[in-house]
């Protein structure tokens, strides 16, 4: 496995297990601050749970760590596969940390964008096989990570959706692509255009989610689910999914610094932040109800 330099720095633990039982050795683990890795070196899978309290929610410095971990894990020529779920039980991601948005300072705000944007098209490009285990609530930029994925796994009695349009935000161009790529036109308009949150059967009917598997069960139907994917000769596997998904990516690589600025002036807008204001006051009245 190779760390990079930069990674190093973000990693407080890694270590070989001192001993393992048959089948789990080459097994090693790893933390970042918001992160844990479990790189199993017989598969060449990686288990990666999403780790910051409350809600997982991805501010400036946690995109920062994400994007360390996706190069490590794509220059880790051992590592084949990525299973990424959540290791709070009830929430898989609550999306992008609202607070990132609201009173911004605009360089940081552009940074934060960037950074979003470089974790998008490392997930949705990744040469690894991409199963998202999803245990919980995933709004919004949740939903996006997830929709980068190749496969998702949804355990019952959650919500998911790409919400923007409720919260008054328009979704960007490629949170969209990404989910009529995933469910078709028909649907995705009418999933964006209302911003619905749709329970995982929901999710599961418009094939948004391809299986729903309880929570207790999802990482090992994850396991299973990646062994058929890893099948596949590598090489074509990731030449086709290049050959499927280049067209989207291309379009924002086009337009990375365009659509930084637009970001920009749209939630720097008077409008926008008031109504973000009411939006946070909702969220921490009701936290505390
Ligand atoms: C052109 C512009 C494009 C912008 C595209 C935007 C994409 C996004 O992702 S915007 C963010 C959208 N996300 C949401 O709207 C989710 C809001 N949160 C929730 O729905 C819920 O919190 C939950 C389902 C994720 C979890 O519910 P629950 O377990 O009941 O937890 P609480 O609601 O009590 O929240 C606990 C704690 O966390 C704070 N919080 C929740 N979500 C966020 C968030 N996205 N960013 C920052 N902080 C968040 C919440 O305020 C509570 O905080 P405290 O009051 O300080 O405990």
């Amino acid at each position: 496995m190779i760390w990079g330099r930069r990674a190093l720095q973000h990693v407080k633990r890694f270590k070989r297990l001192p001993f393992q039982p048959e089948g789990l050795h080459r097994c090693m683990s790893a933390a970042t601050q918001n992160l844990v890795v479990e790189m199993d070196g017989k598969s060449g899978v990686a288990v990666v749970k999403l780790n910051k309290p409350p809600v997982n929610s991805f501010n400036l410095e946690f995109l920062t760590e994400i994007n360390i971990l996706m190069e490590k894990l794509e220059n880790d020529k051992s590592c084949r596969g990525l299973i990424l779920t959540s290791n709070n039980n009830k929430i898989f991601s609550g999306g992008l940390d609202i607070m990132e948005m609201y009173n911004p300072q605009p360089d940081r705000l552009a940074e934060f964008w960037r950074t979003l944007q470089g974790m998008w098209l490392s997930l949705y490009g990744s040469r690894l096989a991409t199963i998202a285990a999803i245990n919980g609530h995933s709004p919004a930029g949740g939903c996006l990570t997830a929709l980068s994925c190749d496969y998702r796994i949804m355990a019952p009695g959650f919500t998911i959706g790409l919400n923007e349009t409720q919260l008054g935000i328009i979704p960007p161009f490629w949170f969209v692509e990404s989910m009529i790529n995933v469910t078709g036109q028909r649907q995705a308009e009418v999933c964006c255009q209302k911003g619905l949150m749709m329970t995982t059967e929901q999710a599961h009917s418009i094939g948004l989610v391809d299986d729903v598997v309880p929570g207790e069960a999802i990482l090992e139907r994850a396991h299973n689910e990646m062994k058929n994917w890893l099948k596949v000769p590598d090489f074509a596997r990731q030449l086709t999914k290049r050959q499927i998904r280049k067209p989207t990516m291309d379009r924002l690589i086009a337009k990375r610094d365009e659509d930084i600025q637009n970001f920009v002036q749209f939630i720097t807008k008077d409008s926008v932040q008031k109504a973000m204001g009411v939006y946070i006051d909702q969220l921490k009245n009701k936290a505390k109800k």
